[in-house]
């Protein structure tokens, strides 16, 4: 039976998950959840939010999330501090009375000494949430003495598998399946793919250590974990982590990457380009509860939902598809913030030394890019010192003072000539992409689906030529 039949093993399953983690957020907290929406799980983008009956308007609020049960740095450091009463971080720590009585049975006792008020500090929110998520979530089960806090949130976290889609797991996990088709995303997704392995691979050098002795201290009990088993279980959480969490300030930290929560019930909201139209988050400081940040709510935007059914959307912010792939792992089949990365075939043209250097002296040697509505002014600038051999006069055309007329009809002509080559590397790579057998379906559509988006925004200005 599918996963997605109605009344399957897996329905039931997931309805006892929802309603435990609606339990959990009532019993924590102020929660609220309109009784218009209900939660749907679709083959096309998993669990989401639609509309049952009634309307939703502009400012109505849909759900209000408690601070407590927001897993974010500070969350995370008051859990770990009811274990270790050597941690202490100004108004965030336990008090004395909320620290949990010395229990023999919790290992969590023993485990969270290591965490020092230094090293924690040190750690950034998604290392620290990585770390802590992996002992409750993955290692705190295994002894069955105990269970954490947060488990009705982790039991409706997706599975690794349904994370496969995202590239930078290709490279990184041992699943060898999409490996191949790595070599077939396009240049700005391979970029952002081997960014996000690269970050990953350092937050996992900085955590190691500590999952090393964890494992050390496993021996003496009778937990068999391997830090083979235990990578693989933050590469899971590091994605989770990643496609699920929501902007917040966090007052213990200054570097914008640590500002985020992630938030139940909320993290089941799928994405719409539209950012204006469709819902968005507030946080209410005012509601801050003992340890928290604030309440989180989500309320309606100026698209008035009414008809039963309809997806209730949040926007993710103004991504092109390359973006929504690398970090959460699906792409839009019409997305107005798709552009193209040119930077490697505009500077595979530009052979000439004299003219790289004078591109690199005034900072205008790659990022060249083409969206729907625009050739960006770099590329301009560099076909125009292609096409002219007077770099003065392209100076005055990167001053703003010459138009980019000025160098017809030679820099149309060269366009031109660059976006059909374009249009046909990316005929063939579609060709490819469609013979490959063995690779998962779903992630090569994604991929084909990036293509296609380039294709409509070189059609649209190779129309505009003719
Ligand atoms: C914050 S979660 C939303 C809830 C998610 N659908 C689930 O089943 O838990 C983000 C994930 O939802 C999926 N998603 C979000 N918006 C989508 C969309 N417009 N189309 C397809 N999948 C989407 C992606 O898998 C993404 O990583």
């Amino acid at each position: 039976m599918s996963p997605f039949e109605p009344g399957g093993q897996h329905q039931s399953n997931w309805n006892v998950k929802l309603q435990n983690l609606e339990k959990w957020l009532k019993t924590n907290g102020d929660f609220t959840l309109s009784d218009r929406v209900i939660l749907q799980d679709t083959q096309k983008s998993g669990r989401g939010l639609y509309l049952k009956t009634g309307k939703i308007s502009r400012n109505e609020v849909l759900m209000t999330i408690p601070s407590e049960c927001q897993l974010n740095f500070h969350t995370a450091v008051y859990h770990i501090s009811q274990f270790n009463p050597k941690l202490s971080f100004d108004g965030v720590t336990c008090q004395d009375s909320t620290i949990a009585p010395s229990d023999e049975v919790d290992p969590r006792f023993q485990m969270y000494e290591i965490l020092s008020n230094e090293l924690v500090h040190s750690l950034s929110s998604f290392q620290l949430l990585c770390v802590y998520i992996l002992f409750e979530w993955k290692i705190l089960p295994h002894w069955n003495t105990a269970q954490s806090f947060w488990k009705p949130f982790f039991d409706v976290f997706p599975t690794l598998n349904e994370l496969e889609a995202i590239p930078a797991l290709w490279m990184l996990g041992t699943e060898e399946t999409n490996q191949p088709l790595f070599e077939c995303l396009p240049m700005a997704s391979r970029v952002h793919a081997e960014r996000i392995a690269a970050q990953v691979r350092n937050d996992w050098s900085v955590i190691e250590p500590i999952v090393k002795q964890w494992c050390n201290a496993f021996e003496d009990s009778n937990v068999s974990l391997t830090l083979a088993t235990l990578y693989m279980h933050f590469l899971h959480i590091y994605f989770v982590v990643n496609s699920r969490c929501l902007y917040i300030q966090i007052p213990l930290k200054d570097s914008i990457h640590d500002n985020f929560t992630l938030v139940p019930y909320v993290d089941f909201l799928n994405h719409n380009a539209d950012s204006e139209i469709y819902c968005s988050p507030q946080i209410n400081r005012m509601k801050k509860g003992k340890y928290g940040l604030g309440a989180f709510s989500i309320v309606g935007g100026s698209h008035q939902y009414s008809q039963p059914g309809e997806e209730i959307l949040l926007s993710y912010g103004a991504h092109s598809n390359d973006f929504l792939l690398n970090e959460y792992g699906f792409v839009l089949a019409e997305n107005k913030w798709n552009y193209i990365d040119v930077s490697a075939h505009c500077e595979s043209i530009i052979k000439e030394l004299p003219i790289q250097d004078f591109l690199r002296k005034h900072d205008f040697w790659g990022e060249y890019t083409i969206s729907g509505s625009d050739i960006s002014y770099r590329l301009l600038v560099a076909i125009a010192a292609k096409v002219c051999p007077d770099l003065k006069k392209v100076e005055k055309f990167m001053l703003g003072y010459l138009t980019e007329a000025s160098f017809d009809p030679a820099m149309k002509i060269l366009l031109k000539s660059f976006m059909l080559d374009l249009a046909q590397q990316i005929k063939a790579r579609i060709e490819t992409i469609k013979k490959m057998a063995n690779v998962d379906q779903l992630c090569a559509n994604n991929i084909l689906n990036i293509y296609q988006g380039y294709q409509m925004i070189l059609q649209r200005h190779m129309a505009e030529m003719t």
